[in-house]
């Protein structure tokens, strides 16, 4: 039996207490407990370890842009303890093989667990339902599909699937982009689109299909999830949906939360995302949200593209950006900091929902006896540059290089074994 006491902890920012861990399990909360391992956690913050619902690992494919092992140690670092992988890898997530091999890779190198998310059509092309079936009942047991990068647009490829996966409670996340309306967009559509002439991605192609699915979810009476919700209209849409009782969740991205389409004026591909930076009026309809629980959570979209890739002219650039290992601190500084929401909220939003809407067991549980040991300790009180080569990501592409974040990641557990201590990633168990 393997026994530690997590010193001197504030659960939710609240009184500080010891945690006892054994066998990766929390078996007591109190105070002056003692035991033969110490590990001091400074008075500072604990939450339950964080899952993120939206991540973009890359392997299979583009090893050079992100493999499992490097995204999940960006996770750890950023406090996380679960990852959903995005199924856009070469091959695509679209059958039991390809999850099974990412589901056995994150079990492999042990920095947090990692739940692949199937895709929901073969090859993302939006013509034909993926093996969902087979997926869910995988050694990976997949509950979340998403065709994420592309919007399944199709209506009644869109009503087959959320009827489909009803049969073992799983759950489509919608990439919400009206195809026809967005072709070759480029940045937010509004008068700077215009002044910069980029092509715009109008907030109508994201608001379109999101009613058009919360319609869709209430015919069949199925669970709709809609990915990296962006416009204030999208927030307007999802809180009508469920004052009707329709069955739909949704996050934003912390990008989403703090950054505005303004920034586009640099013509710095490093801030080209998909959806796109949007209005300071969306960012604030989104905060709203999320501070309010129309939207349900926040999920980072961490999307790793290689120098090449992103260090070019902006229309040929990728879309997306790194998001894992500054999550918590753009929560912290555009909702916490701002009095907009509490930690109890932050958990809520970045462990225990995700963990409900992806069905996974073991994570986003309270900070109590019997519950896994899944924590991540966390100084709100600090403050740090963020540095783009410093991060345990292959890529490179933050949006956040040269700023100053409040926060700092100190410690994560994952069933009672550091990953992280002191700030850096810690592999050789010697808590374990
Ligand atoms: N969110 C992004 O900007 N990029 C995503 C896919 C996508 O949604 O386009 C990626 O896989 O890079």
């Amino acid at each position: 039996m393997s026994t530690f006491i997590l010193r001197n902890v504030r659960p939710f920012g609240g009184d500080a207490v010891d945690i006892a861990v054994t066998d990766g399990l929390i078996t007591e909360i109190g105070t002056g407990l003692s035991g033969e391992e110490v590990v001091d956690g400074g008075g500072h913050l604990v939450l339950p370890g964080l899952v993120d619902l939206h991540t973009h690992l890359r392997e299979p494919g583009r090893e050079d842009a992100e493999t499992v092992r490097t995204g999940s140690q960006a996770a750890a670092l950023g406090g996380f303890t679960c990852v959903h992988a995005m199924a856009n890898t070469d091959p695509v997530a679209d059958t039991a093989g390809v999850v099974e091999q990412v589901y056995r890779l994150g079990v492999e190198h042990g920095y947090c667990d990692v739940q692949p998310v199937g895709a929901v059509t073969v090859g993302l092309a939006g013509e034909r339902l993926a093996e969902l079936g087979a997926m869910a009942t995988s050694a990976a047991g997949v509950r979340v599909f998403s065709d994420d990068g592309k919007c399944v647009s199709d209506a009644v490829l869109m009503r087959r699937a959320l009827e489909y996966v009803k049969a073992f409670d799983g759950v489509i996340a919608q990439h919400a982009q009206e195809p026809r309306l967005t072709e070759g967009a480029q940045m937010n559509e509004g008068p700077l689109s215009g002044e910069l002439g980029l092509t715009g991605w109008p907030a109508v192609a994201e608001e379109a299909i999101i009613a058009r699915d919360v319609l869709l979810a209430e015919h069949v009476g199925s669970r709709l999830h809609v990915c990296h919700l962006s416009t204030r209209g999208s927030v307007e849409i999802v809180r009508w949906a469920k004052s009707r009782g329709i069955d739909v969740t949704a996050e934003v991205t912390p990008h989403h939360l703090l950054l505005t389409d303004d920034l586009v004026r640099s013509y710095d591909p490093i801030y080209k995302v998909n959806p796109p930076l949007r209005s300071p009026d969306d960012v604030q309809a989104v905060r709203e949200g999320l501070a309010d629980g129309t939207i349900d959570i926040v999920a980072t979209d961490h999307a790793p593209h290689p120098m090449e890739d992103k260090e070019c002219e902006w229309n040929v650039a990728a879309f997306g950006m790194l998001g894992l290992e500054t999550a918590l601190s753009v929560v912290q500084q555009t909702m916490v900091d701002t009095g907009a929401i509490g930690w109890e909220r932050v958990a809520e939003a970045m462990s225990a929902a995700p963990a409900r809407i992806g069905r996974v067991s073991g994570h986003g549980r309270p900070l109590a006896v019997g519950e896994p040991a899944n924590l991540v300790v966390y100084d709100p009180t600090a403050r740090r540059t963020v540095e783009a080569a410093a991060s345990a990501s292959l890529s490179r592409n933050t949006p956040y290089a040269g700023l100053e974040l409040p926060g700092r990641v100190v410690a994560t557990f994952l069933r009672g074994r550091a990953t992280v201590l002191d700030g850096a990633l810690f592999s050789e168990g010697a808590l374990s």
